[in-house]
């Protein structure tokens, strides 16, 4: 293990951790600390005071003070190689077996999960990096429990585009100067450090809540890049826009990273939680019906897809759409037809409304999305030509979440418990993506799950098909009986639940206490 002055590394340690946490690489990872996480926490800070505002009345608009930005003239760079054509970008966690498939999948792109799709279990965050550097080097393969053998295939594979974890979570084994040091910076520094000559660079950057934050990742990589004698732009990284405030700033954010843009991806599922979250106490006209009832078409989330590509075209960037949650079946055709029709309808959509690609979570829905861009596409490699200057979107058009249709009932009550619950079990066990009812479920549908209890016991909401009101004793009888019937000890998965679902206090992230409770 290397010795970098002022780091400390815990344990568990497996076989190969040193190849990962050699003494340069975690040299870096002190310098990362040393030089941003202070304004990291500053900025977290200015989170919690935007969210007491918002407790105490104020809203979300566009802000007066970036108003010079969204009206100058300007593009952010040229798309870079290896990411000029995205029509299909596959996702997922970064287990040896899950990144042989993904890089087999024959998708363009393949976003290397240490977010949403991960437990940022130590063993996966060490692991993850060694399958990235193994796979980038052509050597990674894995043998199945049961004698399955995995290679990386000859076709063209797709480029990588890593997710490291949000600004908010913290990583416990690699301590700086005695302060843990960030989640972010740890995925981030030791992908850069291992890969940056071997591949480009690429990352997709998760839940920034402001282009603050998006000038803090700026930052970070004119860092790295002058660190390493790399030129400006060598990074490139995608911003997920999926909070509620991001919406409100998206060609701030673009202007943040410019030279190292490469676009935006509507991130749905976290968009959902946040726009919950922001605005969980101010009552009925936040309230959104069951989860599964609110698609991409309701008002709110209509006005959000549509602004975001229009900005994205209007300053030269991508724009990606995002993921549909239907999970196909080798086992089951009804299954899969259900799965394959409703991502198809998906990316119907995006492709018409201008994304230029989209993501699938499986790789047997890659031809899918590929078929529906490629007759939209043509020979082009996007439609950044596509102004979509027919589009107006105002703050109010992207606050109308009181008007989407639907029911609040006691199933989609009984869904969100039950799949919750499933759902973190699964993450306190070392897997942060699921299939649960062929559905895709991951740390982002979960929390839109737990976010709803809250809301709706907070918000003394009465369900709309029994009449029964939403309490701590009602959710906890619905969890006795869906918990049933499900079998092994899902007691830990439950209390952490019912920790985020139900406690008085609103816990920012699930996985911040389900972190904790990691070793
Ligand atoms: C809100 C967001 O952030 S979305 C992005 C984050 N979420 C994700 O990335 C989820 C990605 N998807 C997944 O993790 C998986 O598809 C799951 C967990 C939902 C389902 O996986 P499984 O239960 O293994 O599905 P299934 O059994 O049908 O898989 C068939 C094969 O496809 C592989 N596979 C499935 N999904 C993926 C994927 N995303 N990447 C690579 N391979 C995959 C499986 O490993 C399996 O391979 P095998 O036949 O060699 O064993
Ligand atoms: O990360 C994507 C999302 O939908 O959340
Ligand atoms: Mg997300």
């Amino acid at each position: 293990m290397g010795n970098a002055t002022g780091v400390e590394t815990t344990g568990p340690f497996g076989d190969r951790f040193a190849e990962i946490l050699t003494e340069e690489a975690l040299s870096f990872l002190a310098d990362l600390h040393r030089a941003f996480d202070g304004r990291r926490l500053e900025l977290l800070a200015l989170r919690k005071e935007r969210e007491a505002a918002l407790a105490a009345g104020a809203t979300f608009g566009f802000l007066p003070e970036t108003r010079d930005v969204r009206e100058a003239e300007w593009r952010v760079a040229e798309p870079a190689p290896g990411l000029e054509d995205r029509r299909v970008e596959i996702t997922g966690p970064t287990d040896a077996k899950m990144t042989i498939n993904a890089l087999n999948s024959g998708a363009k792109v393949w976003l290397a999960d240490h977010e949403d799709a991960n437990t940022p279990l130590w063993q996966n965050v060490v692991e993850g990096q060694l399958n990235l550097r193994d796979a980038i080097a052509g050597s990674l393969s894995y043998t199945s429990p049961e004698g399955k053998r995995y290679t990386l295939g000859e076709g063209p594979r797709p480029t990588i585009v890593m997710r490291p974890r949000g600004w908010h979570l913290p990583e416990k084994h690699i301590l700086v100067d005695g302060a843990p040091s960030s989640g972010s910076l740890t995925d981030f520094g030791l992908y850069f450090f291992h890969n940056h000559l071997a591949t480009r660079p690429y990352f997709y950057l998760p839940k920034m809540e402001s282009h603050l934050e998006a000038r803090l990742w700026n930052d970070v990589f004119a860092f790295a890049e002058e660190r390493f004698g790399r030129p400006t732009g060598t990074i490139r990284a995608t911003v997920l826009i999926e909070t509620f405030p991001a919406a409100f700033e998206m060609e701030e954010i673009l202007y943040e990273l410019r030279e190292h843009s490469a676009g935006l991806n509507a991130g749905r599922w976290d968009y959902m939680f946040s726009v919950i979250k922001k605005f969980r106490t101010r009552g009925r006209d936040f309230l959104l019906p069951d989860r599964n009832t609110v698609t991409m078409t309701v008002p709110f989330m209509r006005a959000y897809t549509e602004l975001l590509v229009r900005t994205c075209h209007k300053r030269g960037a991508h724009a990606i759409g995002g993921m549909a949650a239907f999970i196909p079946s080798r086992r089951d055709p009804g299954v899969n037809r259900v799965a394959l029709e409703k991502v198809g309808a998906d990316k119907r959509r995006e492709a018409g409304d201008g994304f230029d690609g989209s993501w699938v979570a499986h790789p047997d829905l890659v031809p899918v999305c590929r078929e529906i861009f490629d007759g939209v596409l043509r020979d082009r490699p996007n439609q950044l030509d596509r102004l979509r200057e027919d589009v107006s979107v105002t703050a109010e058009d992207l606050l109308a979440v009181g008007a989407t249709p639907g029911r609040r009932t006691e199933e989609g009550l009984r869904n969100a418990v039950s799949v919750g619950v499933q759902y973190l079990d699964a993450w306190l066990k070392g897997t942060g993506a699921v299939a649960i009812n062929n559905m895709m479920e991951d740390a982002a549908t979960a929390e839109i799950s737990r976010s709803q209890v809250w809301q709706w016991l907070h918000n003394d909401v009465a369900l709309d098909d029994t009449g029964e009101r939403v309490t701590r004793e009602l959710v906890e009888r619905i969890a006795d009986e869906e918990l049933a019937g499900l079998g092994g000890d899902l007691g830990a998965a439950r209390e952490l639940f019912m920790e985020v679902a139900v406690a008085d206090d609103f816990v920012d992230f699930l996985t911040i206490p389900a972190y904790e409770r990691m070793p």
